[in-house]
C-alpha cells in the first residue's frame, strides 16, 4: 500500500477526549493483544495527563484476547454466544493490558448500547464516569459484550465512544486505528485513493468513501467510524481519526498537530446541547419553583436546588426531561425544562428543604441539585 499521505494540521486545544482504541491496533498481528502499539497510545494519554487534560479510553480487543486465551481458531467461535464467551474472557487481558502503563487507577466500564438508551442507566453512567475521572482515573470503556443482545450492534466501539463523548461532555472524540486517516477510498484495495484531511459534513458522497475492515481483528472498517463522527457532530463534538501504528502521528497529536482525517462539528457543543433540551420529549410531570428560583433559572447559570420548589404536578422517574413553571399573579408560565434528577415522589418530599438534608429526608442522595444547570434549559422571555 503506497497511498500519499494526509497533511499536517494544527488542532484547536481541548481538556477532556474519549480515546477509542481498536482491535486492529491491539491485536494486530491477527492473534492475542501486543503492547507494540499499546505504549505509544499509552504514552499519549500519559503527556496529555501531565497536560492536565482529562482522557476516557474506549477499548476493544476483548475478544480477540479470549480468542488467543483459548487457542480458537478465527473460523470457529463466530455465532453470537462464542463471541460473547471470548469477550468474557479476554476483557481482563484488555484491562490488564493498560493498567501495567499507567501508576494511576484504572477503572472498567462495560457498557451496553441499551443502558445507553435508557435515560436512568444513561445518568448513572454519567455521573460513574464523572466521578472516575475526579478520582484520577483512567476509564477503559469497552461494550459489555457478554449481555449485548442486538447482534448487529455486537463489536461496534467506533459507535459506542461516540455516545460516551456526548456523555462525558468531551471536547473531542479521538479514533486510533491502523490507517492514516480517511481515503476517498480503501488504499488497500484501490490504488488510486487519496487522502481527506478536513470533513465539515459526513454526507452521502463521504459515506460512499467507506469500506470493510482491513484486517481480520478489525470489525466496523471505515463506515462505523463515520458513523461515529456523525453522531459526535451532532452532539457538537469534533473527532479526529489517525493512525495509532505511527509514533510521529501520536507525537505530533501530544502537541495539537494532526497528521490525519479532522470531522468539524457544525454545532457548538452547549449549542447542540442545548437544542437537544428543548426538543427532547416532556414527560407527564412538572416541577413548580418559587419567584426567588424562576429568576436565578430564567437568567440562566443556576441549578435548581429543592429550597425553591414550592410543588410537583404529575409523575416524572430520575432521568426524565419535565417542564419548570412558576406562578405570577394567579398565572402560571412555563420557564424552563431540564433532566430531573429525582422521581416525582422524591422531589415531593425533599421539596422547600435545603439540599443537605436530602440524604436524611430520602435515606439516600443523587446530589445536592434536583435539575443540574448543564441539564436544564431556560425558555426565553417568560418568567424571568
Ligand atoms: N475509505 C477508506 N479510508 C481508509 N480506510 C478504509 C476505507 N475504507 C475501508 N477502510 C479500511 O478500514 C480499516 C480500519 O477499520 P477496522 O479494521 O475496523 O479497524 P479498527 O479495529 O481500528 O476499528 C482500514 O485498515 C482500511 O482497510
Ligand atoms: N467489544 C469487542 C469488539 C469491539 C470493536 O468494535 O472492535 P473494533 O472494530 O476493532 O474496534 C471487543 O472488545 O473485542
Amino acid at each position: 500500500m503506497t497511498a500519499r499521505r494526509h497533511s499536517e494540521q494544527e488542532l484547536p486545544r481541548w481538556r477532556r477526549a474519549v480515546l477509542k482504541v481498536g482491535s486492529s491496533l491491539l491485536a494486530a498481528n491477527g492473534g492475542g493483544l501486543s503492547t507494540r502499539y499499546a505504549l505509544g497510545l499509552a504514552e499519549f494519554i500519559a503527556a496529555s495527563h501531565r497536560a492536565g487534560r482529562e482522557v476516557v479510553l474506549v477499548s476493544s480487543g476483548a475478544v480477540a484476547a479470549g480468542r488467543a486465551l483459548v487457542r480458537a481458531q478465527p473460523e470457529t467461535a463466530h455465532g453470537l454466544a462464542a463471541r460473547q464467551a471470548l469477550a468474557a474472557l479476554g476483557q481482563t487481558t484488555v484491562v490488564a493490558l493498560w493498567q501495567r502503563f499507567f501508576d494511576r487507577p484504572v477503572a472498567q466500564v462495560l457498557l451496553t448500547h441499551d443502558d445507553l438508551r435508557n435515560r436512568r442507566r444513561y445518568l448513572n453512567a454519567r455521573a460513574t464516569l464523572r466521578e472516575l475521572l475526579a478520582l484520577g482515573a483512567l476509564p477503559v470503556v469497552n461494550e459489555n459484550d457478554t449481555v449485548a443482545v442486538d447482534e448487529l450492534k455486537l463489536g461496534d466501539n467506533d459507535n459506542l465512544a461516540a455516545i460516551v463523548a456526548a456523555l462525558v461532555d468531551a471536547d473531542l472524540l479521538l479514533i486510533a486505528t491502523d490507517i492514516d486517516g480517511l481515503y476517498s477510498a480503501n488504499p488497500r484495495t484501490d490504488p488510486t485513493a487519496v487522502p481527506v484531511d478536513d470533513v465539515a459534513a459526513v454526507t452521502p458522497a463521504i459515506f460512499a468513501m467507506a469500506g470493510g475492515a482491513g484486517s481480520s481483528a478489525g470489525t466496523g472498517g471505515m463506515r462505523t467510524k463515520l458513523e461515529a463522527a456523525t453522531k459526535a457532530a451532532a452532539a457538537g463534538i469534533g473527532t479526529l481519526l489517525f493512525n495509532g501504528t505511527d509514533a510521529q502521528a501520536l507525537r505530533l497529536l501530544a502537541q495539537d498537530r494532526l497528521r490525519g482525517t479532522r470531522f468539524r462539528a457544525a454545532e457548538t457543543r452547549l449549542h447542540a446541547r442545548k437544542y437537544w433540551l428543548r426538543h427532547a420529549p416532556l414527560a407527564g410531570g412538572c416541577i413548580r419553583v418559587d419567584a426567588g428560583a424562576a429568576r436565578a433559572l430564567g437568567s440562566g447559570g443556576a441549578s435548581l436546588l429543592p429550597g425553591g420548589i414550592v410543588g410537583v404536578r404529575g409523575e416524572f422517574a430520575r432521568g426524565d426531561m419535565v417542564e419548570i413553571e412558576t406562578e405570577q399573579q394567579d398565572q402560571v408560565f412555563s420557564i424552563a425544562r431540564g433532566i430531573s434528577q429525582y422521581a416525582a415522589a422524591e422531589v415531593r418530599r425533599i421539596a422547600g428543604r435545603k439540599s443537605a438534608e436530602i440524604e436524611s429526608l430520602l435515606g439516600y442522595s443523587y446530589g445536592e441539585t434536583v435539575v443540574h444547570r448543564d441539564d436544564l434549559v431556560a425558555l426565553s422571555g417568560v418568567g424571568a
